[in-house]
């Protein structure tokens, strides 16, 4: 129980704000209703509070959670299956429109980002301002181009079934590299502001560089920062103090794109601490009085968000002046026990997905990971459906398309021709992995599957390899190619495809994704440069990327067997790191049935 509750206007409990910081990482097993109430501090923390949302009811409709009628209408006209809100969405819309600051965490495809829009969306558009046209009323931040245009096409359906008329008034999309010059990107936004405006950091920064008006900042309404805990960079959760402490340092000197933005938006006061590089804590009246209240709310979401003390020591002085604004939404139930973590694990992107580890020899031969169970044990757990928008059996061993007798389809076959000036580039990897990866595409995709590979990979190098062994490999872009755009469908209504195609795409990228056609998540290698912890958030988001709304799917990571390293003089360890994220997510690894 609380030991301290006071009342908020709107007459609901005020809790700490601390207890979400500690309650994602903490042992104690708490209930999510029982936090304790510190008082006061002139601390980061203090000046964050949230709302506890009122009990939703399961079968609340959209228009009864705020969504006006005409929206709801083009919603369901747009996106049949959207019936109802999720648990999420039916805390987060609310929290939104009432213009409370939020903090988001929930799995991977629960809609945080389909809710997000769609209260953006249901928010009134502030009149003219005199001479300066309409406002901005919305900014939404996402960490690249491809979930940019994912989002711009699912508001570009809902917009097809209202009563505007130019999408371009309603939503627009800010990304570098895009056809659009710079300049004329800025005469748009000028001529046109729309109602919400998605753009990725660095695109955002080369416009405030430009003209630091265009973006209408004074009068944006909402800020929504989608994939927070990798835009806005601050020290690993585990880090020792005196290494987090330099990493803390470093971020203050060279903030990222992201950080910038935000500072901007809510006028940060200059980094002023002492020499050890930590900012005092100002006083909120201070700050009140010289930066004033009215700024825009604050909407911060990801499916692995954790509000450390470092984060929260910059995220309080963007929500300063709003203690008793920030609503935290959860959606699911927090991790805080054991056999929630299981349940977690159960609902890993949904309840039908499988995981695999195959390893490949220096000699190219594969196999299954020691210890991974029968795909038929498993097979008796609830849950485990086949998956009702492709004809692929979950196991593998019923896959409706005749796998080639070879395993391999040869490129002639298939006239699919590699890239050939991208040859030369160094693999950073055993050649024998995408060998292994084409081979288990072969077998068992379908239509769509996705291919994440490390950072420091040369996507173009291993979609030119891939394409040798002929698959019908390409670098993920869903908005850059002619047919990028139809992996944004829905893909019940296709059955296998006869040419299977393989995005392919770095951890980064897959963040926020949504490809309904998408049934295989292969992931090439096990990151050695991270921690545990960093490389299970990575693996989170990637595998997340199938099993949404209760579709099935498979994630196959392959990695190299353990060898010696003979530059850094060290052994490589791929299939036990894997292990290790493995069992802190809580999940077991199946046996791949084609292989030993
Ligand atoms: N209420 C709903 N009912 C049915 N489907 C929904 C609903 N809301 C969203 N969806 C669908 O669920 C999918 C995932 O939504 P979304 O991308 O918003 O999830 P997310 O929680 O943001 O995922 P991630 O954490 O991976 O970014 C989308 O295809 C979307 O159309």
């Amino acid at each position: 129980m609380l030991s301290t509750t006071s009342t908020a206007p709107t007459g609901v409990r005020l809790t700490s704000y601390r207890s979400f910081c500690s309650s994602t990482h903490s042992r104690a097993s708490k209930s999510r209703h029982a936090y304790n109430v510190r008082p006061p501090r002139q601390d980061a923390s203090a000046l964050l509070v949230r709302y506890e949302s009122p009990e939703a009811h399961p079968n609340e409709t959209f228009e009864q959670i705020g969504v006006p009628r005409h929206i709801s209408i083009a919603l369901r006209k747009a996106f049949p299956s959207v019936t109802h809100p999720t648990q999420t969405q039916r805390e987060l819309i609310p929290a939104i429109l009432k213009g409370n600051d939020v903090f988001l965490k929930d799995h991977t495809g629960t809609g945080k980002s389909f809710g997000m829009l769609l209260a953006l969306l249901s928010q009134r558009r502030k009149a003219p301002r005199d001479n300066h046209g309409f406002p901005i009323t919305s900014l939404v931040v996402v960490p690249h181009r491809d979930l940019a245009y994912q989002l711009l096409d699912w508001m570009e359906r809902i917009h097809a079934h209202l009563p505007e008329k130019d999408l371009a008034f309603l939503v627009q999309v800010l990304v570098r590299n895009s056809a659009i010059s710079l300049g004329d990107q800025i005469s748009r936004l000028r001529q046109l502001p729309p109602h919400i405006l998605i753009g990725t950091p660095n695109a955002l920064v080369d416009v405030l560089q430009e003209d630091s008006s265009a973006l209408k900042l004074p009068t944006l309404s909402t800020v929504v920062v989608d994939e927070i805990d990798y835009l806005v960079e601050s020290p690993p959760l585990h880090e020792d103090k005196y290494k987090a402490l330099k990493i803390h340092r470093r971020i203050q000197k060279h903030p990222g794109p992201t950080r910038q933005i935000l500072d901007q938006i809510y006028e940060r006061p200059k980094e002023t601490g002492p020499k050890h590089g930590w900012q005092p804590p100002i006083e909120e009246s201070k700050q009140i009085m010289t930066y004033g209240m009215n700024r825009p709310q604050l909407v911060m979401s990801s499916a692995t968000f954790r509000a450390h003390s470092a984060f929260l020591e910059t995220a309080a002085a963007w929500l300063v002046g709003r203690r008793d604004r920030v609503v935290r939404v959860t959606g699911s139930p927090d991790i805080t026990s054991e056999t929630m973590k299981h349940e977690a694990a159960q609902t890993l992107g949904g309840k039908s997905v499988r995981h695999y580890v195959l390893i490949v020899s220096p000699e190219g031969d594969i196999a299954n990971i020691e210890g991974a169970e029968e795909p038929c044990a498993l097979a008796e757990a609830p849950n485990l459906e086949v998956n009702p928008r492709s004809d692929i059996d979950i196991d593998g061993s019923t896959a409706s398309h005749s796998p080639p007798d070879s395993g391999l389809i040869m490129s002639e076959s298939l006239e699919i021709e590699p890239i050939n000036e991208f040859e030369d580039m160094p693999l950073p990897f055993n050649h024998n992995l995408l060998e292994a990866i084409a081979e288990a595409f072969a077998l068992d995709v379908p239509r769509v599957a996705l291919l994440v590979l490390p950072s420091s990979a040369p996507l173009k190098r291993v979609v030119n390899e891939l394409r040798r062994f002929g698959v019908d490999a390409r670098g993920l872009d869903v908005a850059g190619s002619e047919t990028g755009g139809a992996y944004l469908m829905d893909g019940s209504a296709a059955g296998a495809a006869e040419n299977p195609t393989l995005l392919v795409c770095t951890f980064a990228s897959t963040r926020g994704l949504d490809l309904p056609t998408l049934s295989h998540v292969f992931i090439l290698g096990a990151p050695e440069d991270i921690s545990v912890e960093s490389y299970a958030d990575l693996y989170l988001h990637a595998a997340g990327r199938v099993g949404r709304f209760g579709r099935s799917g498979k994630v196959i990571n392959v990695v190299e067997a353990r060898y010696w390293d003979r530059k850094e003089r060290k052994w490589k360890d791929q299939p036990e790191r894997i292990r290790r994220v493995f069992k802190r997510i809580g999940i077991k690894a199946t046996k791949y049935s084609h292989f030993d």
